[in-house]
Formats: structure tokens, C-alpha cells, sequence
């Protein structure tokens, strides 16, 4: 039974770390917010992706650091405890529970429905409970889609039969399979192809392209290959994976068959071949768009092909920087601006302003959580050279730090940052080595600032750290000058 429509000043679609970010700030603009979500508030992050990813990681990357400690390796060799390793990622991944979302949820004054929402015009959803009632809720000033993405499977004969791994198996597991085949060697490839190698399972990774973090500075994917080769991991470049199939029933193996006709078997395959935004069941026909399209938005996160502004997507069903934090900073800004507009007032929208959205393409923080860990922002040469700006190049060696010689015996890492050659302003930086990941503030903190090489020079690292790299760079600069792109 359809009960008569509940009118708020905001409808957020999807709880995700997004979503709950978006309906917090606009409840706190002194917006009337609901929040309906049709699985687990928290969303793919805490439960089926950062969180439990990260906690199956943080075993395997403590251990790569202890034995290259000297007086810790011999006893760092043991294999990691599987049962405690399982116990910290369940814990970590809320034992697949939200009740402490709908505590916080409840505590900021926004309302939830459960189920599945849809679009049915403009400023209407219809929720579909799980109860099977139809819950109708309009908007006065904004719906806000943060309905995320989901592993985008490729077309290939067999995938349907196989039950591949997505994300949410390769977390949630508590098997280790002998042998994981890997497809991609993206940021889910090469972070779970790390823990589950360490886990136990032989790890065959399956990459399309040349190298692996192709998005990145080439050094990165080259240092991350060189240890997960050193792990024991299979990885092979330059295929493509043809078909898939379980020849003996589902309980058998996986046969994979490559473009160049070679085969492998593997007991599980997981694909981690990119993400697809969850727009096929959303009602967007109803507005004049079409259904599992990407959602594309202006710097204020309105969707920019559908008139009267009162439509706004955020986080990663946006596209434009897929990762919880970025979505989260958008969150917070696209809060303010539906508060601003609801109110009156004129935005901001000038670069960097409270009402535009910058971070999320000139200053985008990313740390890939594999041995050695792998923490960017800003450009890498390749976006310079597509984007044609004018930079300098610096590298380092950060094996010739005191601070990395303390840190780990044969540390291997290296750093490359990005100088702006007519503001002298740092434009991106890469860092790639054991413990780099909490460096990187630092470098979005000069980015995002435009902070000037002269100010930099009184920006004193402590002696022996890894953050000494900050001073090597900008001495080389100072003595060899940039290699121009
Ligand atoms: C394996 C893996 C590891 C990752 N690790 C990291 C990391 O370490 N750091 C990082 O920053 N990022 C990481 N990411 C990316 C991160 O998970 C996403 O960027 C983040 O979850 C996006 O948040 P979101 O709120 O936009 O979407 P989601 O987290 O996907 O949430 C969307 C929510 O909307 C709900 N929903 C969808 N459609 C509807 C509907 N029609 N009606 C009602 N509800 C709906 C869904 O159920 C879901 O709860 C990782 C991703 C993967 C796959
Ligand atoms: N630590 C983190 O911040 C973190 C961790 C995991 C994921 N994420 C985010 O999640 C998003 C998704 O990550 P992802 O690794 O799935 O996507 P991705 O786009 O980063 O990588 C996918 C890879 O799969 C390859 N691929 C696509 N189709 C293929 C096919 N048919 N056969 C072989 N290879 C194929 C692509 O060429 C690409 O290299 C990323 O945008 C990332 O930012 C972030």
C-alpha cells in the first residue's frame, strides 16, 4: 500500500560513506534530510571494500616491514595467523552490521528509509521497502544520487557460470583458495593479489596492458611487480582472458583460456577490471537520462543534462575520483552548496572556493596499500604531457635517506615530484616505498596549497626520517634543475 508522499528539503539516494557525508551537512545547513539505502549504511566501503581490504593488508604489510628489520626477520618468517587475520577484517568490516550508522545517522538528525530507491520525476522517489510497501518522498531543493559503483564485469563466454570473484568475495572470504587467478592490475588487482598471496593462495595475476597501476608513474607499478614477484605471484602482461568455465560442475576449477589460445586453471578467478555506476535500476529514464550511465556533474555537482537543478550526484557514481576520501570532500561541499543555494545566498564558486568542487581533479590524494606502498597527488608526468602543462621532473632515491636506511635494511624505494615551471609550485608528487603513506599529506598539503619552492625551503624535515626526501628533492632541484617534460 502507497502511503501519501513525505516532503523533505533533501533526498539522498544511497548511504555509503558518501551519502551519509552529503545528509549530515545538508541536515546541518538546516536542511529537512532523508537518507534511503537498500543494503548496509556504511556502503561498499565499509564493508565489502576499503575497510575490510585494508585490514586483510595491514598484517601483510607489518610483516614485509619486519623482516627487513634486523633482529626481527628470523622471527617475522612465521606465516601470518589466518583465524586472527579473518577476526581483524571482520571486526574491521563491523561484522557486516550497521547498527552504529544508525546510531550516528539518528544522532545527526536525519531520517532513513530502507529499500530500494527510484527515480519517478522530478524531486520524486519511490522507495521500495523491504516490507514491500512504497515509501514516496519529494524534494523541495535537492535529490542527491550517491548510489556508487559496482565491479564492471567484462563480456567474456562463461563468466555467468563460473561465480567469479568481484570485491565482495576477494574481502569476505574466509577460504583461501590454492590458486587465485587475478584479472586487472588496476589498484584492486595489485592490492588484493598482495594480501592473498600472503594469505596462502598461489596468486596468478592477469594483466591486460604492459605494466600494472598504469594510471600512475611507471616506476610505482614496476616496484610493486618486482615484490609481488618476489612474493611468489605469477604475473603475466600483455593477455586477455577469452573465456572461463568450470568444467567439472561448480564445485571444480576454473579453466581460463587467453587471446593467444594458452590456458590456466585456477579454483577461484576474481575480476578487478573496474567499476560500473548503480544506475541501471534507478528511475533515470523517468528524467531524461539513461539507465547505467555515468552521472556527469558540473563543478557543483548538479547532473549537468537535466534542467531545474535540483539533481546532484556525488561520490563515485560521478566518476571523477573514485575513492572514499575524494567522494567524502565532495560530500562536504556539495552539503554547503544545496544549504547556500537553499538559502539564498551566492556561492562561491571562484577555484578552491567553499562552493566548487577543485580537490577532486587538481589535487587527488591516493595511497595504494601494497609492499611497497605506493602514495600520490597532484600530476604525474603522464597527465602533464596529456594536459600539456609545463613541468620540470625531480627524482629520488630514497634508499640513500638516513631515515629509509633506519626504516628497513635494503629499503628500495624511489620519489618523483612534479615541479609547475611558471608558478614554481609543486604539482605532483609520487612517492613508492615501504611506509611512504603517511608522507603524503605533506605533499597534498603543497599541492593544494600552491605553497612556493622558496617557502618550501623552510619547511625542515626531521633528521633521520623518510619525510627527509622533501629536502633531497628540492636540493636537486636546486643543484641539477628539473628535467623539463
Ligand atoms: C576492493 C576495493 C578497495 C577500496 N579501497 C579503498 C581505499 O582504501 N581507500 C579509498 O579511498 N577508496 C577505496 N575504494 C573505493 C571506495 O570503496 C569508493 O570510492 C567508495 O565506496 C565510494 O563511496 P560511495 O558512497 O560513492 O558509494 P558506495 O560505497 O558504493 O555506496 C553507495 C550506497 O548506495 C546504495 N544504493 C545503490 N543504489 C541504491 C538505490 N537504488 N536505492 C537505495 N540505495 C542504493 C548501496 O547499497 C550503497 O550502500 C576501494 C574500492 C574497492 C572496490
Ligand atoms: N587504495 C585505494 O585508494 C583504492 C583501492 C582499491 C580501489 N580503489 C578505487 O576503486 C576503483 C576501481 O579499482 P579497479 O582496480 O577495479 O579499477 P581500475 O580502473 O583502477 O583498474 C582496472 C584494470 O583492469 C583492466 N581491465 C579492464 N577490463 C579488463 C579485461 N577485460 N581484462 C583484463 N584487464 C582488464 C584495466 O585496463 C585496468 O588496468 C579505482 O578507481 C580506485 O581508485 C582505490
Amino acid at each position: 500500500m502507497n502511503e501519501a508522499p513525505r516532503a523533505y528539503d533533501v533526498v539522498v539516494v544511497g548511504a555509503g560513506p558518501v551519502g551519509e557525508n552529503v545528509a549530515d551537512r545538508a541536515h546541518a545547513a538546516g536542511l529537512s534530510t532523508v537518507i534511503v539505502e537498500r543494503e548496509l549504511l556504511g556502503g561498499e566501503c565499509s564493508f565489502w571494500a576499503c575497510e575490510p581490504s585494508k585490514a586483510l593488508l595491514r598484517p601483510v604489510m607489518a610483516r614485509a616491514d619486519a623482516r627487513r628489520v634486523p633482529g626481527m626477520s628470523r622471527a617475522a618468517q612465521a606465516p601470518l595467523d589466518l583465524d586472527a587475520v579473518f577476526a581483524h577484517r571482520d571486526r574491521m568490516a563491523g561484522h557486516w552490521k550497521d547498527d552504529d550508522q544508525v546510531t550516528w545517522l539518528d544522532s545527526v538528525g536525519v531520517d532513513l528509509v530502507r529499500g530500494h530507491a527510484r527515480l519517478t520525476g522530478p524531486r520524486r522517489v519511490a522507495v521500495h521497502t523491504p516490507d514491500r510497501r512504497t515509501v514516496l518522498l519529494t524534494a523541495r531543493h535537492a535529490v542527491v544520487v550517491c548510489t556508487g559503483t559496482g565491479t564492471a564485469l567484462p563480456d567474456i563466454p562463461g563468466i555467468d557460470t563460473v561465480r567469479p570473484w568481484t570485491n565482495r568475495e576477494a574481502t569476505g572470504a574466509d577460504l583461501v583458495p590454492g590458486r587465485l587467478a587475478v584479472v586487472g592490475g588496476g589498484v584492486v588487482g595489485v592490492e588484493l593479489a598482495t594480501a592473498w598471496q600472503a594469505l596462502g593462495a598461489h596468486v596468478t595475476l592477469l594483466v591486460r596492458g604492459e605494466g600494472l597501476l598504469r594510471t600512475m608513474e611507471p616506476f610505482a607499478g614496476e616496484l610493486v611487480a618486482a615484490e609481488l614477484r618476489e612474493a611468489g605471484v605469477d604475473i603475466r602482461t600483455g593477455v586477455e582472458v577469452t573465456s572461463v568455465e568450470r568444467p567439472d560442475g561448480t564445485a571444480g576449477h576454473v579453466r581460463i583460456t587467453l587471446a593467444d589460445g594458452a590456458e590456466l586453471a585456477a579454483d577461484e578467478i576474481l575480476f578487478a577490471t573496474g567499476r560500473a555506476p548503480r544506475t541501471a535500476d534507478l528511475g533515470l529514464e523517468t528524467v531524461g537520462l539513461t539507465p547505467g550511465t555515468w552521472l556527469t556533474v558540473d563543478d557543483t555537482y548538479q547532473v549537468t543534462d537535466v534542467p531545474g537543478g535540483w539533481l546532484y550526484a556525488v561520490g563515485d557514481v560521478n566518476r571523477r575520483a573514485l575513492m572514499t576520501h575524494q567522494g567524502k570532500y565532495q560530500a562536504r561541499i556539495a552539503g554547503a552548496i544545496i544549504g547556500a543555494r537553499a538559502a539564498g545566498e551566492a556561492l562561491d564558486v571562484s577555484d578552491w572556493g567553499a562552493h566548487t568542487g577543485t580537490a577532486d581533479h587538481l589535487a587527488v590524494p591516493q595511497v595504494v596499500f601494497t609492499t611497497p606502498e605506493v602514495a600520490s597527488v597532484g600530476l604525474t608526468t603522464h597527465e602533464a604531457r596529456r594536459t600539456g602543462r609545463r613541468v620540470e621532473v625531480v627524482d629520488y632515491d630514497l634508499s640513500l635517506l638516513a631515515g629509509a636506511q633506519q626504516y628497513a635494511a635494503g629499503y628500495r624505494g624511489r620519489a618523483r615530484m612534479l615541479i609547475d615551471t611558471d608558478r614554481r609550485t609543486v604539482a605532483g608528487v609520487t612517492f613508492a616505498g615501504p611506509g611512504v603513506a603517511e608522507l603524503l599529506q605533506s605533499a597534498t598539503i603543497a599541492v593544494s596549497g600552491e605553497v612556493p619552492l622558496d617557502r618550501l625551503w623552510h619547511a625542515v624535515p626531521a633528521f633521520p626520517t623518510i619525510s627527509e626526501v622533501w629536502l633531497r628533492l628540492l636540493e636537486t632541484y636546486r643543484d641539477e634543475g628539473g628535467r623539463p617534460l
